[in-house]
């Protein structure tokens, strides 16, 4: 980037985001990507903390370089989600960050109604800023854009298994119409052919779509290589958003910026306690075929719930409980699991709606939760990023440090809990990420 680019992104885009400290303070839509995030700054160099939801009290951000905000504000109504995500940023802002980053699935997880649209639009507003980027990619895991269109591994978006997610199917590929119907802004392109010209033509593009009055760039980005220009592209701008791969790129800027100083070990975690558990509220189907990795490994490991039978009576939730105290006790590994394919889901979702659906389930792992933990589950692995959300609210987790990456996209974080002395770890999986063995080498990862 020329100097003249930097100062000029400056003029157009810095707005009034106060300079402090906190290099980076991001606001993910939901748990599982929050630690997705924060696991890759992590990995990056930087210091991070987690914090669910918006601080009530003063929390000590001392020798922390990136703070991350995890919402669970992908599925709710957008007016929500936009107080929810206003509320962090004033919350980041008084902690004086020198750039937002608003973080969302790398499927770009919404519908017509929002959330992305609204919340990056408002996020924009309340900054005084003019233009953002839309990065969702994460090549290692496979998420790739290409002319505006999302791709997981070889297939478009909407034939990737995410057509039929429970309660943000995304059946269209292109995200510039996907967000074309999300703001009433024009939204712009930054194609592959700009972007492999280098981050200077990259803000040139830019540039040139500001003044024509586009807020909203989405930007392809097909590996690495091109995260690292995007990176260098935007580190000054005030607000970027995007999915966590964006975030694996930004560090290194920051410390060409000399904004972050070297640290050794930013992810380290005191040695894991306490009995095994696995909880699973996702349909997605990389974490289908996890559950059958592990009923093929452990055949009378696995307790299904299911939302028609919750929806009678507790008589399921206490039969899950007694046999998740059985195995533990046996020390044998089990999982809970509401995990169902698409057909049966739908058929639940007929005949109680989708969120009463999808909250019995949510009610249903996070009680169960509570229980288990309080009885010495200490490291505890939940599958889907609604189910995360509900369990770490449930369980009252204030705040996360990320330590070991699993797979891409999934650390173990620990976090202190009252009336325990140890820590406990938990690990948060992203529907969609993790290798097939995932329930089972998550725990090796930790012994
Ligand atoms: N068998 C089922 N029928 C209907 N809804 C379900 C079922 N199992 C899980 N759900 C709901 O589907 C949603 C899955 O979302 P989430 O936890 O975010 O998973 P992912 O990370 O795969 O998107 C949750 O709200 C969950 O409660
Ligand atoms: O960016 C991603 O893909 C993840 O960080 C994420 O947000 C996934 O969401 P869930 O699949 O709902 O957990």
């Amino acid at each position: 980037m020329s100097a003249e680019q930097g100062i000029a992104l400056e003029k157009i885009a810095l707005g009034k985001t106060a300079l402090g400290n906190i290099v980076l303070g991001a606001i993910a839509d939901d748990f599982t990507g929050a630690t997705d995030l924060a696991n890759n700054l992590v990995r990056g160099g930087m210091r991070c903390v987690q914090v669910i939801g918006v601080p009530q009290e003063s929390i000590d951000l001392q020798e922390i370089d990136a703070v991350v905000v995890a919402l669970k504000s992908r599925s709710c109504p957008a007016a929500g989600a936009i107080a929810d995500s206003l509320a962090a940023l004033e919350w980041l802002r008084e902690q004086g960050v020198r750039q937002l980053y608003f973080k969302y699935c790398s499927t770009f997880d919404s519908t017509d109604q929002g959330n992305i649209g609204p919340v990056a639009e408002a996020l924009l507003d309340r900054l005084g800023a003019s233009q953002t980027v839309m990065v969702p990619a994460f090549p290692i895991n496979g998420r790739s854009v290409y002319q505006g269109h999302l791709f997981v591994g070889d297939r478009l978006l909407n034939d990737s298994g995410m057509q039929h997610h429970p309660l943000n199917p995304m059946q269209d590929a292109d995200l510039v119409r996907v967000l074309s119907r999300q703001t009433s802004h024009p939204v712009g392109l930054l194609s592959h052919s700009v972007l492999a010209q280098g981050a200077g033509a990259t803000l040139d593009h830019l540039f040139a779509l500001a003044e024509q009055g586009t807020r909203h760039v989405i930007c392809d980005t097909l590996d690495e290589q091109d995260l690292d220009i995007l990176a260098e592209a935007t580190v000054l701008m005030p607000l970027v958003t995007g999915g966590s791969g964006l975030g694996q790129a930004l560090p290194a800027q920051y410390r060409a910026q000399g904004w972050l100083e070297p640290v050794t070990e930013p992810g380290r975690l005191q040695p894991a306690s306490g009995s095994a558990l696995v909880l699973s509220g996702s349909c997605s189907k990389t974490t289908l075929a996890q559950v059958a990795d592990f009923l093929a490994r452990h055949p009378n490991g696995g307790f299904a719930l299911d939302p028609l039978s919750l929806a009678e009576s507790d008589r399921q939730w206490e039969q899950a409980l007694a046999f998740a105290r059985q195995q533990l006790s046996e020390q044998t590994a089990v999982l809970i699991y509401a995990s169902a394919e698409p057909e049966k889901v739908s058929a639940a979702q007929k005949a109680l709606g989708v969120a009463r659906a999808g909250a019995l389930v949510e009610e249903a792992l996070s009680q169960l939760a509570v229980t288990l933990v309080n009885e010495g589950v200490g490291q505890l692995l939940v599958a889907g990023g609604e189910t995360s959300g509900a369990v770490v609210s449930a369980l009252e987790i204030s705040t996360l440090r990320i330590g070991e990456q699993i797979d891409p996209g999934v650390p173990w974080t620990q976090t202190p809990l009252a009336g325990r002395e140890a820590p406990l770890s938990l690990a948060l999986k992203s529907g969609n990420f993790g290798s097939v063995d995932f329930f089972t080498r998550a725990f090796e990862v930790l012994a």
